[in-house]
């Protein structure tokens, strides 16, 4: 019996890929892709100069631990320099990256396909997430399984779910089961390990998670290649989306740009078919296991790829319009914003805006590479351009974004005032036990400051309660602490330039509604204006704030107000501004 269940809790590194961490030649991928049903690997000699330069650049990570950062353009390098080799033809031009509600159903997958070939132009590598609600589902059956007994496995809601969602899909796709069959198998095998060991550890969950894009992936490939357009499919953890082992919530490491590259790029330069590749997964370094980036980490897949290969532009495909002014299901009346920075883009999403993956955006800054977000619903809307610059000069407010049920500390220094090194000390406290801090205020003796709910609370419950405890507890050995919940950070995304402006237009808004704001901080990088309010009333409030930024002519009475101003600068100057 326990035999039995350790078997089916076998993910990649139990059965041996431990050592293929840090950008080994996955030695056992064979054993790996055949136990997962896939078809037999296509072996890719290191025989263009690319690959080569690629290989080298993995290498010497290797030697050195893996962790280390590597030059960041070696592997853009590495991969343009092959582009002259071997007679090949045209390069890769665009990542085209699908969530789960684009791919939701069959008949979406036949429209997905339908908007890859509708750019004739562009030759995309393809990231999709799982149909649907499936990483939810399989989420719920795996916390199900822990109680339900071994031989309740098939009966489980969310389990069926999942067999009719994708077997149906195949099915009225036209498409062979066997491409799913075998992967669901597995998957029912898994779920009775969980239910036999009676424990779903972050691995664990990590590896059932997977299934959701491993089955989606393979599914649209075998659509596009039915349909008479060549596609391979790609599981991310095999091509060397190499990540720290955060279970759950694991980074990228600079080791899978270069290993990434070598991989698409000297697979296309020998056989260019569309890549497909499964967003949202990675393989730990250490365990070789295979991880997942945090929920919704498709985006930074598809903008992990764009740099990796240098690509022109890296697209996201969505349900809505673009980044929009707020959240639509908090403000039905949200619009799209047409431009973004990077900046700009990567603070909304820091501060809660799904729409975006937190740390989507720095792949993409730091390969300068565009980052647009399209509608797959609604092709023809112009969507979200996301570029490194852009005209300010307009700008007040562009969005506002909701990060709600975070924890508040305020922490008031014990000795007298002028007290050096406090600050120090509190921070040491939080890098010892490697809590992230979002928002901070200080004066000299005292600190208010959130704490990131994502890396906080992605453990299980009783760890959440034991590192709040331990933080208060060395806290309290140099300061007097008040601990306060359910707290909601309001982040005023803007052009921080004209903070005075936005401050008071938002400060007489919340006074209207009579809410006592508790803490504000504007980062360094002015683009962000935080406010915290009690999580009761801050849905009201971010209603209240878009209602009087975005919906009563307030921009356009700003710009009214500056052409006046100017004019009344310009007389007082002795030059009149005619209009
Ligand atoms: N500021 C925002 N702009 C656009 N969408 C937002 C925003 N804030 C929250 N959302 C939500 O994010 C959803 C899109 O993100 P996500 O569900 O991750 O898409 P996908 O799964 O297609 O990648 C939208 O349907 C919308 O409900
Ligand atoms: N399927 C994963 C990863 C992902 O990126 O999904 P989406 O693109 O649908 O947000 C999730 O639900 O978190």
């Amino acid at each position: 019996m326990a035999a039995a269940a350790a078997a089916a809790l076998r993910t990649p590194a139990r059965l041996g890929l431990d050592g293929a961490a840090a950008g080994e030649q996955w030695p056992r991928k064979r054993q790996w892709q055949r136990q997962r049903g896939a078809p037999a690997p296509v072996a890719v000699p290191c025989r263009t100069k690319a690959a080569a330069a690629a290989a080298a650049a993995v290498r010497c990570q290797r030697a050195a631990g893996a962790a280390v950062v590597e030059k960041k353009d070696a592997s853009v390098a590495a991969a343009q320099e092959g582009s002259g080799d071997a007679g090949a033809g045209p390069e890769l031009t665009v990542v085209m990256k699908f969530g789960g509600s684009s791919v939701a159903s069959a008949e979406r997958m036949r429209e997905v396909a339908d908007l890859v070939l509708s750019f004739p132009e562009e030759r995309p590598v393809v990231v999709l997430s799982a149909m649907g609600k499936t990483t939810n589902k399989l989420l719920m059956a795996g916390e199900k399984a822990v109680s339900c007994g071994a031989a309740n496995i098939s009966e489980l809601d969310e389990l069926s779910f999942i067999k009719e969602l994708h077997l149906g899909t195949v099915d009225q796709l036209g498409l062979d089961k066997s491409i799913v069959v075998g992967l669901l198998d597995e998957l029912e095998q898994l779920l009775k390990g969980i239910a036999m060991m009676k424990e779903l550890t972050l691995r664990t969950r990590d590896y059932l998670v997977s299934f959701g894009e491993c089955m989606s992936t393979r599914i649209f490939a075998a659509l596009l290649n039915k349909i008479g357009v060549k596609a391979r499919q790609y599981d991310a953890f095999e091509i060397g989306f190499i990540t720290t082992d955060d279970f759950t919530n694991a980074d990228i490491l600079e080791a899978t740009y270069p290993a990434v590259a070598k991989r698409l790029h000297g697979d296309w330069i020998n056989d260019p078919t569309i890549p497909i590749v499964t967003g949202f997964l990675g393989k730990g370094w250490r365990s070789g296991a295979i991880t997942t980036l945090g929920r919704g980490g498709s985006d930074l897949t598809a903008t992990t790829i764009g740099k990796a290969l240098g690509l022109r532009e890296i697209q996201v495909w969505k349900d809505v319009d673009g980044v929009l002014t707020c959240d639509p299901n908090i403000h039905p009346k949200a619009k799209p914003v047409p431009y973004l920075t990077f900046d700009e883009a990567a603070e909304l999403a820091y501060f809660g805006a799904q729409v975006l993956h937190p740390q989507s955006m720095r792949p993409a800054r730091e390969g300068d590479i565009p980052v647009r977000v399209k509608n797959s619903y609604n092709r023809r809307a112009p969507g979200t351009l996301i570029t490194k610059e852009r005209d300010m000069s307009e700008s007040i407010l562009t969005s506002i974004v909701l990060k709600s049920n975070i924890t508040m500390l305020d922490i008031v220094s014990t000795r007298m005032l002028g007290q050096y090194g406090f600050l120090a000390k509190v921070f040491s406290i939080f890098e010892d036990l490697g809590i992230s801090v979002d928002c901070v205020a200080t004066s000299e003796v005292s600190i208010s400051l959130t704490l990131d709910p994502s890396k906080l609370w992605s453990c299980e419950l009783v760890q959440q309660k034991n590192e709040l405890d331990d933080v208060i507890e060395e806290l309290e050995k140099i300061a007097v602490v008040h601990l306060l919940q359910n707290r909601s950070i309001i982040s005023l995304i803007g052009n921080v330039q004209r903070s005075s402006l936005i401050l008071e237009k938002a400060f007489n808004v919340l006074r209207r509604n009579g809410v006592n704001v508790q803490m504000i901080s504007q980062g360094a990088s002015k683009v962000n204006i935080s406010l915290v309010v009690h999580d009761s009333e801050a849905k009201q409030c971010v209603q209240a704030l878009h209602s009087a930024f975005f919906e009563n002519g307030f921009l356009s009475e700003v710009d009214k107000m500056d052409v006046l101003r100017d004019d009344f600068t310009s007389h007082s100057k002795g030059t009149v501004r005619s209009h």
